[in-house]
C-alpha cells in the first residue's frame, strides 16, 4: 500500500538489453544497525551512503522517540546523537516499525535491558510475523513481553530494570534473533553469550567491535559462540555503508535473463555471510564476474558485471548457503525459471516466514506464469524453462513483500508477455529507486489503469 493506503499496481514488460551501470543503494542491514548502535554510542555518529528506504527511516525514528538525535543532512548523510548504552527514555508513543522485521527485532532487544515499557506494532505483514524467537531470549535477562497469540504484534516489553547477562543458542538460523540478544547484552552486566550452529550475517559483531566493544567469535563443535561483555561505552564512529547485495541481485539477475544484457553495479559488499547467491548464480553458469575486487571499511567488495546467460542450468543450492542468501531465494526462483533442468532449494523453513510465506507467494505467480514449481514445508523446486521460455501474462499479488514485488517484475522483463503486480508500494521499503534505476538500464513498466 502506499502512505495512503492504496494499493500501486505496476507493469513489467520486455523491452530489449538492459545495459548500464546500477548504483544500487545502501545496506538495508549495515543501516539499520548504524543507527540502533550510533544510538547507543556517546556523542554523534556521522553516517554516509544511509538506506532511505521507509525500513530504515522507521529505525530512525523509533532511536529519536528513545532520545537518541537523528539529523539528516541530505544526500545520505546523517548523523546520530546517542545517548549512551543504558540511556534510552521511556517513549511515550507507540513505535511503528513499518513492515520490518529487522527493525523492530534489533530495538527490541536493545530495550529489553532498560527498565520501561516499550509498545511495539507494525503493517499488516509484520503483525502477522512470529516474535515470539526474539522475546523467548528476551525474557531471560528479566524482559517481559505481552503481545497477540503466537507473540505477535502489537506487543508491550517491559524492559527488565535489573538485567542478567544470558547465554542462548538460537534455535532458528537468524541474524535478527542473534543481534537482539547481543544488543540486550550490552545494557547487562557480565558477558552475554549467543551460539550459532549455522553462520548468519555478522553486521552486528563487526560493528559492535568497531564502536569499542568487547566482542569474539570463536567456531567451536557447538557452532559459532560470540561472547560480549556488558555496559561498554560505545564510541562513535564515521560509519560509510556499503551498497545491498540484496538489491544488487535484482539488476544481476535481470541482467542473465534478459537477452542482450551487459550491466555493471559498482562497489557491492561480498561479506561471505551475504554473497552465497552470487557463488550460486556462478554455479549455475551464469556470465557474472567480480571486477577489481578489493576492502573497503574492512568488508570484501567488487564491481559485479552481469551479461545475459542463455547457458544456465538448474542446480541443488546446499542447504547450509541458505542463511547467506535468505532473501534473495524469491529471484533466485525467477531466474531458474529461465535455467534449463531443476533448480532444488532445501532447508528454507525460514522463507515463510519473512515478509510474506515467499515459497507459496513465487510458487503461486510462477504457476500462474506457466513455470513448474513442487513445494514442501522447508524445500521447492523449480522446473526450468529455459532462456526465453516463460509465459507470463499474469497478475501476482505482492503480498506487502517488497521482494515478491521485484522479483515479478524482473520475471516480467524477460517474459513473453508483460507480468503485472497488484502493489508495487512496498519496494520503498528497501530498494526506492529501483524503478528509476531499473527504467535507465533499459526496462519497461507502465502503471495499468486503476
Ligand atoms: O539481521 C538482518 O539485518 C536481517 C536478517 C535476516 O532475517 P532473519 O534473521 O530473520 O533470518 C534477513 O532476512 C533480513 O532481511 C535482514
Ligand atoms: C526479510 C527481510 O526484511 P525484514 O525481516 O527486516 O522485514 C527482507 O528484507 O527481505
Amino acid at each position: 500500500m502506499s502512505a495512503h493506503g492504496t494499493p500501486e499496481p505496476l507493469m513489467s514488460r520486455k523491452a530489449g538489453a538492459l545495459s548500464g551501470t546500477a548504483e544500487v543503494p545502501g545496506d538495508k542491514s549495515i543501516s539499520h544497525r548504524a543507527l540502533i548502535l550510533g544510538a547507543m554510542a556517546v556523542g554523534e555518529t556521522r553516517i554516509t551512503g544511509l538506506l532511505e528506504g521507509q525500513d530504515v527511516l522507521d529505525t530512525g525514528r523509533a532511536m529519536q522517540a528513545l532520545g537518541a538525535e537523528v539529523v539528516n543532512h541530505g544526500q545520505g548523510s546523517w548523523s546520530v546523537h546517542g545517548v549512551g548504552v543504558g540511556g534510552f527514555s521511556e517513549p511515550d508513543q507507540v513505535i511503528d516499525c513499518g513492515n520490518s522485521g529487522t527493525g523492530v527485532r534489533l530495538i527490541m532487544g536493545a530495550v529489553a535491558t532498560h527498565g520501561f515499557a516499550t509498545t511495539f506494532t507494525g503493517d499488516a505483514s509484520l503483525t502477522s510475523r512470529p516474535m515470539a524467537r526474539v522475546t523467548d531470549p528476551l525474557a531471560l535477562f528479566g524482559a517481559q513481553a505481552v503481545g497477540r497469540a503466537g507473540g505477535r504484534l502489537p506487543l508491550t516489553l517491559v524492559g527488565a530494570s535489573d538485567p542478567v547477562p544470558v547465554r542462548y543458542a538460537t534455535p532458528v538460523p537468524s541474524a535478527q534473533v542473534k543481534s537482539a540478544v547481543l544488543l540486550a547484552g550490552l545494557n547487562a552486566p557480565g558477558e552475554t553469550v549467543v551460539v550459532e550452529r549455522e553462520a548468519t550475517r555478522d553486521h552486528s559483531e563487526r560493528m559492535l567491535a568497531g564502536f569499542g566493544a568487547t566482542i569474539s567469535t570463536e567456531v567451536t563443535d557447538e557452532g559459532r559462540v560470540i561472547t560480549l561483555t556488558g555496559r561498554p561505552e560505545l564510541q562513535p564512529q564515521e560509519i560509510a555503508v556499503p551498497r545491498d547485495p540484496s538489491s544488487a541481485a535484482f539488476p544481476v539477475c535481470a541482467a542473465l535473463i534478459t537477452e542482450g544484457s551487459d550491466v555493471l553495479i559498482p562497489n557491492i559488499g561480498l561479506n561471505p555471510t551475504r554473497a552465497g547467491l552470487f557463488e550460486t548464480l556462478r554455479e549455475m553458469g551464469a556470465d557474472l564476474t567480480y571486477e577489481d575486487p578489493r576492502d573497503e571499511g574492512g568488508e570484501p567488495v567488487a564491481d559485479l558485471r552481469a551479461r545475459f546467460s542463455p547457458e544456465m542450468k538448474g542446480i541443488r543450492v546446499p542447504p547450509e548457503r541458505a542463511a547467506s542468501m535468505i532473501d534473495e531465494y524469491p529471484i533466485l526462483s525467477v531466474v531458474a525459471a529461465f535455467a534449463e533442468g531443476v533448480t532444488d532449494m532445501p532447508g528454507v523453513a525460514e522463507l515463510r516466514v519473512k515478509e510474506s510465506d515467499r515459497i507459496d507467494a513465487m510458487a503461486q505467480g510462477l504457476r500462474a506464469a506457466g513455470v513448474t514449481v513442487e513445494e514442501g514445508d522447508d524445500w521447492w523446486r523449480v522446473h526450468g524453462r529455459g532462456p526465453g521460455g516463460v509465459e507470463g501474462g499474469v497478475t501476482v499479488a505482492a503480498r506487502l513483500d517488497h521482494r515478491i514485488a521485484m522479483s515479478f517484475l524482473c520475471l516480467g522483463m524477460a517474459s513473453k508477455q508483460p507480468v503485472t503486480v497488484d502493489d508495487a508500494s512496498p519496494i520503498a521499503t528497501s530498494f526506492p529507486i529501483f524503478e528509476p534505476l531499473m527504467t535507465t538500464l533499459g526496462a519497461s513498466f507502465s502503471r495499468p489503469e486503476g
